[in-house]
């Protein structure tokens, strides 16, 4: 009978200790430890009610509904007993469809219809129809991996580079497009290019003939979602709901917890792990890392110096986080998610969340404006004080959209290194960490954002794959 410790409780490590439980036989698993550093669980994923009776996220607000991972969530959610409280945006809502950036301080939609791809919209001085016509047009270049910005500016042209990639990985990864990776992130494109020469033609491809056979994708959950067409979902109450959901799951299931004491060592013990966290001990058969990979770095060089380089070589990004509620609910003229703005622009700001447009709350308006991210601290220095950062953040919605009313109620907070950067090379660099592990027949896996994925729905299906592969090794047939 094994004995597992998990390190980290975001929602990745409360994922996997659930899926240990849920998916390996208790005749099996004699016990599963859960390790946090902090006095709470949940990690990124906060939502907190202010004392004026707003619901304010601090992180992550919605999650994607399409794909293999986003299908997994949703059956998670449906497993946790959270059905009737999810919140879901279905495609053609505002928010879905008005896609904006800022470019000379003005708001431009991006182009989110056939129609508007065939139209001529600032400040993109060409239909972007000729954007996709170039990708036909460009020889196939035959590579491992570049950036982003660089794979998109060679088959879409520059303004497509520069006016939607660049703001997309502002907005998604809070990085640098001429830096991250575009195999590590956008891995269909990069391979559509590899096997068909092109992206549109790889893309129509697949349409036409691949069928996923996942089995979470016929689960009655995600047909529902389907045929309600939704593209974001959240949860009332916020999203934390699904950290509250998942810590009765597991204490309900007998995982023992262990808050405010971060892990500092793993040492070998014979073929079991000790874990040292604080000035305890214990140990454990496998242990399942669900620690950022700069945290696993500093816990593993103890087991071998060249996982903790290659895991430390994995760089992350700095957000400060403004959230802003106001007492009427009428201040953004322009429905949408928010807007985006791209590195041209000369702003500290890498874009603002219109909170109440996706979901509604009582005579309010509710703003998120986040600041940063890759340029963090050639912009704020190291310790910005709670004032620059709130002005910044009011004097951004007094020019953009004109707001000159005072907030009633306002959060800011510095998230340091909460996003991973995958950068060009950082699918070798997780395939080396791993061979590594193999090699030195490590009983640890990696699962968590740092790897695989940077979204929440990432970070759950590798908590889940680490404890399919667990099964493998403990010859359990799943
Ligand atoms: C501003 C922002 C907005 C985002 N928006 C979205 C979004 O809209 N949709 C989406 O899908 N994703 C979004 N994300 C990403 C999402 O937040 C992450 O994918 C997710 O929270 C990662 O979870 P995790 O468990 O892998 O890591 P984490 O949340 O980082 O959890 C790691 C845990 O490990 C603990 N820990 C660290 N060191 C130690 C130690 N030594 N010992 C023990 N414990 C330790 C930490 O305290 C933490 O609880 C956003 C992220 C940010 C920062
Ligand atoms: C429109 C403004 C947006 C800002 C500002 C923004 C900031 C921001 N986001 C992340 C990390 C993630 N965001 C994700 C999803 C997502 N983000 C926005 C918009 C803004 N984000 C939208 C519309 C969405 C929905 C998904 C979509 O349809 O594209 C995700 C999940 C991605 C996934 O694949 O699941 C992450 C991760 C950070 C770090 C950040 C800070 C600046």
């Amino acid at each position: 009978m094994a004995k597992v410790v998990v390190l980290g409780g975001g929602v990745a490590g409360l994922a996997a200790s659930h899926y240990i439980r849920t998916l390996l036989p208790s005749s099996a698993v004699a016990s599963v430890c859960l390790i946090e550093g902090s006095l709470r669980l949940g990690g990124w994923m906060q939502s907190v009610q202010h004392d004026s009776g707003v619901l304010l996220e601090a992180g992550p607000r919605t999650l994607r509904a399409a794909g293999t991972a986003g299908a997994n969530t949703l059956v998670l959610a449906h497993d946790l007993g959270l059905e009737g409280k999810i919140r879901s945006v279905s495609y053609g809502h505002p928010t879905t469809m008005n896609r904006m950036i800022k470019v000379n301080g003005a708001l431009h939609r991006l182009p989110s219809s056939l129609s508007t791809a065939l139209k001529k919209t600032p400040p993109f001085t060409k239909p972007l129809l000729v954007a996709l016509l170039q990708d036909l047009r460009s020889e196939k270049v035959c590579n491992c991996d570049e950036s982003l910005y660089s794979f998109v500016n060679r088959r879409f042209g520059r303004e497509v580079a520069t006016y939607v990639i660049d703001p997309l990985a502002r907005g998604v990864f809070a990085g640098n497009a001429r830096e991250l990776s575009v195999k590590s992130l956008a891995k269909s494109l990069h391979a559509y290019e590899q096997r068909h020469g092109s992206v549109i033609k790889g893309a129509c491809f697949d349409v036409f003939t691949q069928r996923s056979r996942d089995s979470v994708l016929t689960h009655p959950m995600v047909k529902k979602a389907r045929k309600e067409k939704w593209a974001v979902w959240s949860l009332q109450e916020g999203i934390e709901t699904l950290i509250k959901a998942l810590e009765r799951d597991v204490v309900d299931r007998g995982v023992d917890i262990r808050l405010g004491h971060p892990v500092n060592k793993l040492s070998q013990n014979g073929r079991c792990l000790k874990i040292s966290f604080g000035s305890n001990e214990i140990s454990a058969d496998h242990v399942i890392s669900c620690l950022p990979c700069s945290q696993a770095a500093s816990v593993c060089g103890n087991l071998s110096k060249d996982l903790a380089q290659l895991l430390n070589a994995i760089p992350f990004a700095t957000v400060a986080v403004v959230n802003l509620a106001y007492d009427r609910s009428d201040l953004v003229t322009q429905p949408a998610f928010g807007y985006l703005v791209p590195s041209c622009e000369p702003s500290k700001v890498l874009g603002v969340i219109f909170d109440t447009c996706t979901f509604p709350q009582a005579n309010k308006t509710v703003l998120t404006v986040m600041m940063g991210g890759y340029w963090f601290n050639s912009l704020f220095g190291t310790h910005p004080s709670e004032e620059k950062l709130l002005s910044t953040a009011i004097d951004e919605l007094r020019s953009t959209l004109g707001i000159s009313d005072h907030p009633s109620a306002w959060r800011t907070q510095v998230l340091r290194a909460c996003i991973p950067q995958y950068v060009v090379g950082h699918t070798e660099v997780v395939a080396s960490a791993r061979r590594l592990i193999d090699q030195h027949k490590l009983p640890v896996s990696l699962a968590g954002n740092s790897y695989d994925g940077v979204g929440v729905n990432d970070a759950i299906l590798s908590a889940k794959a680490a404890v399919q592969n667990l099964a493998t090794t403990l010859g359990i047939k799943l």
